[in-house]
């Protein structure tokens, strides 16, 4: 029923393509976060899906049905926008029962002229249905706000708007769900409290879900899988454990984590299919990694180098390098290091026994073989 499928999409304006030929496919119940950089194609992607833009070409189907011709507003889908879009003049309650009174009083049919239909809407506003009612204030208990239903919406923090948007989405039951950058306007404690909320929300209700983002923490931490976009194509789309772990190409490594890339050259390859790769033309590095290219990229996560400590010792990937920067980040602390002339960052946890150390310190580092990824 919420499936949602997108086949070749091609959109172009007149001084833009915007889509180059997207292809997604979501079951339902599934969380989806289309995730890339401003400009990237993922609110047209959206906006195609749910009907607020015509492709140029290609298909768009909900639960099997291809839709292209179907009128926003008989898609079925739920909006949320990063931009709460709510009613200045309703309140909590008033917002969510706007879009499910509107459907009771024309049952989605428009034929009224406007000024008699507003006038319509807010005299059923102010006597909704009992079954209104029950809709509205169970959508509200959802997002944890029934008690503040009388409360005009100019009178909610951030955080409480956007739930109310939320809720507003919910009451109408859609089959799909699809939010547009929601959390950009809040600050990053609400930001996540809301990812739990949302997540939260999705999973008890199972409804597919597609959710736009160019926060590549908030893609990770919510999503089933995640599709990177760049340049009005999808360069990726995996889970995201998936994602981090085996990035297709630079730029999926850099836009879902930091990294270190440098080029390198695979000089030789050990019997298992192991590869030994020189990086920055000096240094050689063991790598799990099978390939048949010559020519790569070397990965490797800040988290997956670590520092020799205590004397312990590695037969393989241990490097001399110097410390440059030490940063304090709470939970872990990042050190900027140069390593055989390359600029490397390292990460490593902090606890309170651990060893730091500063500008200037010779360290032994180890990078092992499965953390050097070749892409
Ligand atoms: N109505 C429009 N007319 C012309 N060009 C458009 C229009 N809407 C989007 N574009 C262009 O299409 C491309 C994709 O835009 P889109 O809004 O989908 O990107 P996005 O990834 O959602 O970006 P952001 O994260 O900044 O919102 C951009 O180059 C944009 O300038």
């Amino acid at each position: 029923m919420g499936s949602v499928k997108v086949k070749n999409l091609v959109k172009k304006y007149d001084k833009a393509t915007a889509l180059k030929g997207v292809n997604l496919d979501i079951k339902e119940g599934e969380f989806y976060a289309l995730l890339g950089p401003s400009g990237c194609g993922k609110t047209t992607t959206m906006r195609c899906i749910a009907g607020f833009e015509n492709p140029t070409s290609g298909e768009v189907l909900i639960g099997e049905k291809v839709v292209n011709s179907v009128p926003a507003n008989r898609r079925n889908c739920g909006m949320v926008f990063q931009s709460y879009a709510l009613f200045p003049h309703y309140n909590v309650f008033e917002n969510v029962a706007y879009s499910l009174t509107i459907r009771d009083l024309y049952n989605g049919s428009f034929g009224q002229r406007a000024k008699t239909f507003a006038r319509l809407i807010h005299k059923k506003l102010g006597k909704p249905s009992k079954e209104i009612q029950e809709k509205v204030h169970d959508a509200l208990k959802y997002v944890e706000l029934d008690h503040l239903a009388d409360r005009g919406v100019n009178e909610l923090s951030g955080g409480q708007q956007q739930r109310v948007a939320l809720a507003r989405a919910l009451v109408m039951e859609p089959s799909v769900l699809l939010m547009d950058e929601p959390l950009s306007n809040l600050d990053k404690k609400l930001r996540n409290t809301m990812r739990t909320t949302i997540r939260k929300i999705q999973q008890d209700l199972k409804i597919t879900t597609i959710f736009v983002t160019h926060d590549q923490e908030e893609a990770m931490s919510m999503a089933d899988h995640v599709a990177v976009m760049r340049d009005g194509e999808i360069v990726q789309m995996a889970t995201p454990t998936e994602l981090y772990s085996n990035p297709k190409d630079p730029f999926v490594a850099d836009f879902v984590g930091s990294s270190n890339i440098y080029q390198g050259k695979v000089v030789d390859r050990k019997e298992n299919g192991d590869s030994i790769v020189k990086v920055n033309d000096n240094t050689i590095l063991e790598s799990t990694t099978h390939t048949d290219k010559e020519d790569v990229e070397v990965l490797v996560r800040p988290e997956g180098i670590e520092i020799l400590k205590n004397g312990r010792m590695e037969d393989h990937n241990v490097l001399e390098a110097t410390v440059k920067i030490s940063t304090y980040l709470g939970p872990t602390i990042r050190y900027d290091i140069e390593l055989a002339g390359m600029e490397v960052m390292v990460e490593e946890e902090f606890q309170p026994n651990t060893t730091l150390f500063k500008e200037g310190d010779v360290i032994k580092v180890f990078l092992p073989a499965e953390r050097v990824l070749l892409i």
